[in-house]
C-alpha cells in the first residue's frame, strides 16, 4: 500500500474533517474532541498510522504488556483506557494518574514514532517539549500509573466514549492526523487519492474565497461561487 503520510501532512485537521464530512458524509469529520497538544505546537500536521495500546485497571486478569519497545517507525502511538474508565464529561477519564511520561516519549521518538495521543493524562510535560515530540492528551497528571492502570493489549481497536454518543473507534493502521485542534482519524482502508484530491481542491477554493471577501464580495456569494468546483466530487 502506498503511504500517503507525507501528502497528508500538508493539510490541517480541519481540511481532513472537511474531506471526511463532505466526501464521505462522516458526520463528526473523524474528529476526536477534548484533546490538547501539550507539547510544543508543530509547524505541520503530525501524521502516522495508529499503533494502539489499551490500558485497563491494574486488577485486570491480563498481564501487563511492553508496548513501548515494539513501536515501529512512522507510527502514531495511540493510548486509551478501557471503557469503564472513561466518561463523556470532563475530565473524560476516571483516573487521576498519568499513563504516559517523558521516558515513553524519549523511546517512542528514538524508534521513529511521529507522535503520541493519550486519551488520558500525561506527565513530564517539559520533557516532551524538550524532545520536540508531539504529544496530545485530555489532561495532565503527576502520579505514575502503576498502582491504578496497566497496558494490557497492543494493536487492538480502541473505543473512545464521546458526548455525542457516536461510536468512535480507532483501529490499528488507521491514519491519525494531529494539530492544535486535536486529532482526526481516517479509516486505514479509505481511498486516499480521492480524499487528497478533494482536500487540495477545497483548500484552493477557500483561498479564492478569502481573496473575494477581501475584494468586497459577500461571504455567502464567494463561498457558493468558489466551492462550485467541489460539486464534481459529490
Ligand atoms: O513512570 C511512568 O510510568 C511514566 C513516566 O513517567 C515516563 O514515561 O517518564
Ligand atoms: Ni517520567
Amino acid at each position: 500500500m502506498q503511504d500517503s503520510g507525507e501528502e497528508l501532512a500538508k493539510f490541517s485537521t480541519c481540511d481532513v474533517a472537511d474531506g471526511l464530512l463532505n466526501l464521505h458524509s462522516i458526520v463528526d469529520g473523524g474528529y476526536f474532541p477534548n484533546l490538547t497538544q501539550y507539547s510544543q505546537r508543530s509547524k505541520v500536521s503530525v501524521v502516522g498510522r495508529a499503533y494502539t495500546v489499551l490500558f485497563a485497571p491494574v486488577d485486570d486478569p491480563r498481564p501487563a504488556v511492553n508496548y513501548i519497545d515494539a513501536i515501529s517507525k512512522g507510527c502514531f502511538l495511540v493510548i486509551a483506557l478501557s471503557k469503564e474508565l472513561q466518561t463523556p464529561y470532563a475530565p473524560y477519564v476516571k483516573v487521576t494518574q498519568a499513563c504516559y511520561g517523558g521516558l515513553m516519549s524519549t523511546r517512542a521518538k528514538y524508534q521513529g514514532a511521529v507522535g503520541s495521543v493519550i486519551f488520558g493524562r500525561v506527565r513530564d510535560i517539559e520533557e516532551h517539549r524538550a524532545l520536540e515530540y508531539p504529544v496530545f492528551s485530555y489532561g495532565l497528571g503527576a502520579c505514575a500509573p502503576k498502582m491504578a492502570i496497566k497496558p494490557v493489549a497492543i494493536n487492538v481497536p480502541l473505543e473512545i466514549l464521546c458526548i455525542d454518543g457516536a461510536d468512535k473507534i480507532i483501529k490499528p493502521a488507521d491514519y491519525i492526523v494531529g494539530d492544535e485542534h486535536g486529532v482526526v482519524r481516517i479509516p486505514g482502508d479509505m481511498d486516499m487519492a480521492a480524499l487528497l484530491e478533494y482536500m487540495k481542491t477545497s483548500v484552493e477554493a477557500d483561498e479564492l474565497v478569502v481573496q473575494d471577501i477581501n475584494a468586497g464580495v459577500p461571504a455567502k456569494q464567494a463561498q457558493k461561487e468558489r466551492r462550485e468546483v467541489l460539486q464534481r466530487f459529490l
